[in-house]
């Protein structure tokens, strides 16, 4: 599987923030259920490697981490499980690390000299990020504009209500957002409900 297959899973990718490792399986099984495969678990959380683990568990789900920073923190997530790598932003020294574990890599750019170094380490697919904060879509066109090989997954400030208008940019394959799992105790029925929403918005 490679970053592309990641992207093309669905529509949108849940950036999920989960406190407590027994919520793990059913936010994933709910989330499945509703057609998005791909989740994206942020070490934000104690329990996020222990919930990467059992969400791996699920049958369908793909599950990747989130908010990596650093080369440490990918080998514990690649070791709990993760089969995909998502990041704020990008340094040399995080590229290098990913690509030397093969593991499929989405970092987050803000800018085209972001983009420019990404190119520099063999990265043509990144996470657009925060991406109401940086200017919104009509950055994103200008930034899409001079890299045609480039593609990206807008994340930060995305709705279910703006979704749509971001995934109609050619240059975006899929969105990250953390609208579809609200927080505390998981609602199975209205997260499987969300992810159903989601999975339309691109037909
Ligand atoms: O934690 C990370 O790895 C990040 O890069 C930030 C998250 O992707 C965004 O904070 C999600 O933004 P919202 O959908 O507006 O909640």
């Amino acid at each position: 599987m490679n970053i592309d297959d990641v992207m093309e899973l669905a529509p949108v990718v849940p950036v999920l923030v989960v406190e407590d490792v027994a919520h793990a399986r059913p936010i994933a099984e709910a989330l499945v259920a509703g057609g998005l495969r791909a989740l994206e678990v942020t070490l934000r959380t104690p329990a996020a490697l222990d919930v990467i683990r059992e969400m791996a568990k699920v049958e369908g789900a793909v599950v990747g981490a989130g908010t990596v920073l650093n080369a440490d923190q990918l080998e514990q997530a690649v070791d709990a499980g993760a089969r995909f790598i998502v990041s704020p932003g990008l340094t040399k020294a995080l590229g290098r690390a990913a690509i030397t574990s093969g593991i499929p890599f989405l970092p987050g750019i803000a800018t085209s000299a972001d983009i420019m170094r990404g190119l520099d380490l063999g990265l043509t697919r990144f996470k657009f990020f925060p991406a109401e904060a940086n200017g919104g879509i009509p950055a994103l066109k200008a930034l899409a504009a001079p890299f045609h090989t480039v593609r990206f997954c807008p994340t930060g400030g995305i709705t279910e209500k703006t979704a749509p208008d971001w995934l109609a940019i050619p240059a975006v394959k899929c969105v990250g957002g953390s609208w579809v799992v609200g927080k505390g105790e998981p609602d199975r029925a209205a997260i499987e409900a969300a992810a159903r929403a989601a999975s339309a918005l691109r037909g």
